[in-house]
C-alpha cells in the first residue's frame, strides 16, 4: 500500500496553526497485474497498454508450461483460452480492433473481466488511459460528483453517435455525465431497414466512438418500451447481456430499471466492478402519487441495489411537483444514502427539473430530439433558478495581468452559454488590498487570481489544505450556506498539472517514481511539487530554486551535474523556467531521452510550464527524444476547466476549452 499527499479539498482556518501536508494511506497505487487477450496481429496494444500503465510487457503461449504473470509485467496471449488460472489474481481484459467491423465484439465477454474496443487508425490513448485508470478503480468519478452540490447528465439521443461528434464539445457544456441511449441506436440491415435491437456489436463500437471524444463518465441506458424507451420487455435477460457488456466495457454508470427481475438485479450489482448503478423507475401512468407508501417503497426497493435511485412520474398539476419536493426532502432527512433523483415530466413537471440535484437529465437546442417529456437545457434550467431566487446574481472577480484577462473572457463566454447571471468584473493588478476590498462586497461571488497571491491573505477566513501547502491562492470559492457565505483560497494550478499527467497514463504509472523539476523559485515550481506528490511521485529533485515551504520535505535538491547521473530515469521532468530560459532543459531532455517507445517501461513526461514567446521549443525537442510532452496551453486548459468547477460549479469538458478559447488567452 501506498502512500500519498492528502489531495481532498479539506480547508483550515487561519486560527489554527499552519498546515502541513497529510499523508493518507491509499489503496490502488500498486502495479496492477494484467493479462491481456488480443487479437491476431494486434500484439501492438498490449505495448499501448503496458506503455499507459508504465510497465513492462510480454507476450506468451499459453501451452508452454507455467504461464502465470509475472508481478508488474503486462502479459499478452493471442486469441482466446481457459483465462481460469489467471481470473481473480489478474485483471483478465479482451480486446478488440473496430479498424473494421469486427464479429469477434463479445466473444470472449465470459473467460474475461472488461473488453476494450478500440481502433488503430486513429489510436486514443487518452481514451485507454481512461479506461484502465477507472477498471482499475485508479480514479472514482462517482465520489468526485458526489461532493457537487448539482450534477446533471445530458441525454443523447442520437440514433447514431457519429452524428453528435461534430457537436460533443459544445453539446456538453455544463454536463457532468453522459447517457447513451442504447435504445435509441438504429442500426440499419443490409436490406436498409433498421433492427429493433441493435446488436451488441453496433451498440460496442458507438460507445467507443462516444467515449473516444468525451471525458463525461458515460451512463449507459436501456430505456424499455413502458418507459419511453425502445428496448422490448418480453425478455429481461436482453437487458442484463447488454448492462453486463457495459460494465465490461468499463462505463462509469449504468442505468437499471426497477421493474427487472430481481435476480437479474442482484447480479449486476455482484459483478459491477467500479461501475455504479442508477437505479431507474419511470411512470408514465399519469397516476403516480408522490405521497402514496409506493413512493417509499419504491425508493426502498431501487436502493437495495442502486449507487443513485432515480425516480420520474408524468404529471399534470403543479400540485405534484411540491409533492415530490415534501417526498424528496423526507427521503433526504430519512436515508443518507444513496442519493435520490426526482423529477416530474411533463410541462407541469418543468420546475421539479430546475430544483432536483442529482443527475438531472438537460437536453440541448442540437439534439434532434428531446428524451423525455419537459426535458430544458442547462441553460433554460440555470435562468429558471435565478427567477425563482435560487440562484442569485453574484459578481466575480478576475485580478491580473493582460493573460488573467483574456481567461476572463472565455469564463464570459461560458457564463453566457450557461445563462448564468454573474457578472464578471475585471481587476488589472492583483494584490492583497485589492481582495481584501472585494471579499466584503455584498454580491462577492468568487475570484481567480492571475498571478496567484500568497496563501496568507488575512481577508480569507479558510484556505484549502493545497492552496495552504503550495502557498498560493489562485482560486477564492465562495459557497453560500443560507444567509452565511464561506470564502476559502483554493488553488487550481496543482489540479491541471495532475490532469495533463493523467492525460495519457493511469495514475500507478507515476506511484514510487523519480521526477525532475527546473524553476528559478520555489513559487513558480510549488504548484507541481504538490501535483506530482498527490500521484505519490518521489523522489523529487529541484533544479534551480530551494524549497522553503511546507514541500520543502517532499524534494531533494541537485547541488550540481553530478546528481543528475545518480538518478536512472526519471518519470516527469517538468521546467517551470521562463520562457526566455526555457531552452536550458535541453541538456536533461537529451540526457535521459532517446529510448525506443518499445523500450520504455515506466512513464516518461515531459512538462513545459513557460509561458509567452520563447527562442526553441523544448516541447518539440522532448517528442523527439521521447518523452511524451506537453506544453502550458494543455495545462491552462485544465485549469480553466478545475477554476470553472470551483467558481461556478459547472463542467466545462477540456476540449470545449481548447476549442473554444483558441490560442489567443495562452
Ligand atoms: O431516466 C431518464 C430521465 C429522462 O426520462 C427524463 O425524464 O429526462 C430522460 C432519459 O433519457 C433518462 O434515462
Amino acid at each position: 500500500m501506498a502512500t500519498r499527499v492528502q489531495v481532498e479539498t479539506s480547508t483550515m482556518s487561519f486560527a489554527k496553526p499552519r498546515p502541513i501536508v497529510a499523508i493518507e494511506e491509499v489503496r490502488g497505487h500498486e502495479e496492477p497485474s494484467i493479462l491481456v487477450l488480443y487479437e491476431r496481429d494486434q500484439e501492438q496494444i498490449v505495448a499501448e497498454i503496458a506503455g499507459v500503465l508504465g510497465q513492462q510487457w510480454r507476450l506468451i503461449d499459453p501451452e508452454d508450461g507455467d504461464a502465470s504473470p509475472i508481478d508488474g509485467t503486462v502479459v499478452g496471449i493471442c486469441g482466446a483460452h481457459d483465462t481460469l488460472r489467471w481470473r481473480g489474481s489478474s485483471t483478465v481484459l479482451a480486446t478488440h480492433c473496430l479498424d473494421d467491423p469486427n464479429p469477434a465484439v463479445g466473444s470472449r465477454s465470459s473467460i474475461c473481466d472488461y473488453e476494450y474496443l478500440y481502433t488503430t487508425k486513429p489510436f486514443f490513448r487518452r481514451d485507454l488511459a481512461r479506461f484502465l485508470s477507472f477498471v482499475l478503480g485508479q480514479i472514482n468519478p462517482h465520489k468526485d460528483l458526489a461532493k457537487k452540490a448539482k450534477t446533471t447528465l445530458i441525454s443523447t439521443t442520437f440514433p447514431d453517435v457519429h452524428a453528435a461528434l461534430p457537436n460533443l464539445d459544445i453539446l456538453s457544456v455544463g454536463a457532468d455525465a453522459i447517457e447513451i441511449r442504447v435504445d435509441l441506436l438504429k442500426e440499419t440491415k443490409p436490406d436498409g431497414s433498421f433492427s429493433d435491437v441493435p446488436s451488441l456489436q453496433y451498440v460496442g463500437e458507438q460507445l467507443m466512438t462516444l467515449r473516444q471524444r468525451t471525458e463525461l463518465p458515460i451512463i449507459f441506458t436501456t430505456r424499455c418500451t413502458k418507459e419511453n424507451g425502445r428496448f422490448p420487455m418480453d425478455d429481461p435477460k436482453l437487458f442484463y447481456d447488454y448492462l453486463y457488456r457495459a460494465v465490461q466495457w468499463g462505463c462509469e454508470y449504468i442505468d437499471v430499471e426497477l421493474w427487472l427481475p430481481e435476480d437479474l438485479r442482484r447480479k449486476l450489482a455482484s459483478q459491477k466492478g467500479n461501475s455504479k448503478i442508477i437505479s431507474a423507475f419511470h411512470d408514465f401512468s399519469g397516476n403516480f402519487k408522490w405521497t402514496s407508501p409506493d413512493a417509499q417503497r419504491l425508493f426502498g426497493q431501487g436502493a437495495i441495489y442502486g449507487d443513485v435511485v432515480k425516480m420520474i412520474a408524468l404529471v399534470s398539476t403543479m400540485q405534484e411537483n411540491y409533492e415530490l419536493e415534501y417526498f424528496r426532502s423526507i427521503i433526504q432527512s430519512t436515508y443518507p444514502y444513496p442519493p435520490f433523483s426526482g423529477l416530474n415530466m411533463g410541462p407541469m413537471g418543468q420546475l421539479s427539473r430546475a430544483l432536483n440535484k442529482i443527475f438531472t437529465p438537460i437536453t440541448h437546442p442540437l439534439l434532434p430530439i428531446i428524451a423525455a417529456p419537459g426535458q430544458l437545457s442547462a441553460a433554460e434550467i440555470n435562468s429558471a433558478l435565478h427567477s425563482m431566487g435560487q440562484m442569485p446574481k453574484l459578481d466575480m472577480y478576475c485580478f491580473g495581468s493582460m493573460r488573467a484577462t483574456g481567461q476572463a473572457m472565455f469564463f464570459e463566454k461560458c457564463i453566457n452559454e450557461l445563462s448564468l447571471p454573474h457578472q464578471l468584473v475585471c481587476v488589472e493588478q492583483s494584490s492583497q488590498d485589492g481582495l481584501a476590498t472585494v471579499v466584503k462586497i455584498p454580491h462577492f461571488g468568487g475570484a481567480f487570481i492571475n498571478p496567484p497571491i500568497a496563501a496568507s491573505a488575512p481577508c480569507l477566513p479558510s484556505i484549502s489544505d493545497a492552496a495552504a501547502s503550495i502557498g498560493q491562492i489562485d482560486t477564492v470559492v465562495a459557497r453560500s450556506d443560507g444567509d452565511k457565505t464561506n470564502l476559502v483560497g483554493d488553488n487550481a494550478t496543482w489540479k491541471g498539472i495532475r490532469a495533463t499527467l493523467c492525460r495519457d497514463f493511469v495514475p500507478s504509472a507515476y506511484s514510487g517514481q523519480a521526477a525532475i523539476l527546473l524553476a528559478s523559485q520555489e513559487s513558480q515550481a510549488a504548484a507541481a511539487v504538490f501535483a506530482l506528490r498527490s500521484l505519490n511521485i518521489g523522489p523529487i529533485y529541484t533544479i534551480g530554486f530551494k524549497v522553503q515551504g511546507p514541500l520543502s520535505g517532499f524534494v531533494t535538491p541537485f547541488k550540481g551535474l553530478e546528481d543528475v547521473k545518480k538518478v536512472e530515469q526519471p518519470a516527469v521532468i517538468i521546467s517551470a523556467l521562463r520562457a526566455d530560459k526555457s531552452l536550458l532543459v535541453s541538456p536533461l531532455l537529451k540526457h535521459y531521452g532517446g529510448h525506443k517507445p518499445e523500450q520504455r517501461k515506466a512513464a516518461k513526461v515531459f512538462l513545459d510550464l513557460s509561458n509567452g514567446p520563447r527562442k526553441g521549443d523544448p516541447v518539440a525537442l522532448a517528442e523527439t527524444q521521447g518523452w511524451a510532452a506537453y506544453g502550458i496551453a494543455d495545462v491552462n486548459a485544465w485549469t480553466t476547466v478545475e477554476t470553472l468547477r470551483l467558481l461556478v460549479g459547472q463542467n466545462v469538458p477540456y476540449d470545449f476549452v481548447r476549442l473554444a478559447a483558441g490560442r489567443s488567452i495562452y
